[in-house]
């Protein structure tokens, strides 16, 4: 069923009212392209956010404008030996090859070269700032790399043309920080959504399955409370539950736990793990908190300044000598990171 324009009208209304971008956090920029313009033409989630226009031809990934490596890399660069503890017998979901991603004269990525195994609960961590938010939005395309490319199941996501891109992101589920629900609709509507967007499945399936994934969050019975009667903790459980509605390879967690006391963390962790053991896929969880980690991650990667440091399965970061990693991972003040 295609959303109508009352429907539309109301979104415009809403996304124009609330400009933070819910992936990372910032206020979108005016002078960006406008999202919503691009919304007739290809309806979906992730349209709705803030998209970085691209320069055409779109076959390049080699940006002239890329900037060059500083000659004290080397230095800032000595505790990052990219050492990869193999996960056996996996592939990987999603992979940044050479990633380099500037905004004017702050390199954010600097030689990115990342596996996400498959079927595994990964998380990037790193200090804040670090580039993990740009990290994952070049996964779903909204934002491009200067330089290198990111594989997802083996496609070039910097190399598609707009309705391979919307293809691919089908694949996705995204978690916001915020659960970057639609203050204007139910909690019910809100879960439906990607489903009234993206198929054309009719409402009795639609009800089948968004009461499956209310419930399976443990929000069964709240399909008409508006998310401002939600916690934060609500909030997370029903974006975690629109993420999966589509059966997605590959769950994004964009910061799960930011904002969450920790209890309500330890138990958003059990859920992402029970969730995970029920549906497979691939996890990509972002965050910088170690508990979370400890109680979640199968496969670990450390980012810092633009690169990996580390990465491999949790059990060998938490064993790691590296003592960037054993520094970051156990919270320590003493050691190579500073406040910086
Ligand atoms: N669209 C953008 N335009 C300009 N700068 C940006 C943009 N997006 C991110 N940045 C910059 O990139 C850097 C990395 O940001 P990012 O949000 O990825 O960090 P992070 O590791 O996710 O941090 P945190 O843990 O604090 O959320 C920051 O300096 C940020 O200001």
């Amino acid at each position: 069923m295609s959303r109508s324009d009352s429907d539309k009208d109301r979104l415009d209304e809403e996304r124009l009212a609330d400009e933070r971008d819910p992936l990372g956090g910032e206020i979108l920029d005016h002078d960006e392209p406008d999202v919503l313009d691009e919304f007739d033409d290809q309806p979906g989630e992730l349209e709705l956010y803030e998209r970085e226009e691209r320069a055409e031809p779109r076959v390049s990934v080699v940006s002239e404008g890329a900037p060059a490596p500083a000659a004290d890399d080397e230095d800032e660069f000595r505790w990052h030996t990219e050492a990869r503890h193999a996960v056996e017998g996996v592939e990987d979901a999603v992979e940044f090859v050479d990633v380099h991603k500037a905004f004017g004269r702050n390199r954010v990525l600097r030689g990115l070269n990342l596996g996400i195994p498959e079927g595994r609960i990964s998380m990037i961590l790193g200090p804040s700032g670090t580039g993990k938010s740009v990290c994952i939005k070049h996964m779903v395309g909204l934002l491009y790399p200067d330089q290198g490319d990111i594989l997802v199941h083996g496609e070039s996501v910097p190399n598609m043309v707009d309705d391979d891109l919307f293809e691919m992101r089908k694949k996705f589920g995204v978690l916001f920080q915020d659960g970057a629900l639609f203050g204007s609709m139910n909690l019910y509507d809100n879960v439906a959504f990607p489903l009234r967007q993206h198929t054309d499945k009719g409402e009795d399936e639609i009800y089948e399955i968004v009461n499956r994934r209310l419930k399976e969050v443990g929000l069964a019975g709240s399909h008409d409370k508006m998310p401002n009667e939600l916690s934060g903790g609500m909030r997370k459980r029903a974006g975690f539950a629109r993420a999966l509605v589509l059966d997605p390879e590959i769950v994004l967690f964009d910061e799960p736990d930011s904002g969450l006391d920790p209890v309500r963390t330890a138990l958003l962790c059990e859920l992402i793990k029970e969730v995970h053991a029920e549906n497979g896929g691939a996890y990509v969880v972002i965050t910088h908190d170690i508990a979370s980690a400890r109680r979640v991650a199968e496969f670990i990667a450390v980012l810092w300044r633009g690169r990996i440091v580390e990465s491999g399965p949790a059990r060998d970061l938490f064993e790691s000598e590296n003592p960037f990693v054993r520094q970051f991972l156990s919270g320590e003040s003493q050691g190579p990171l500073g406040m910086e």
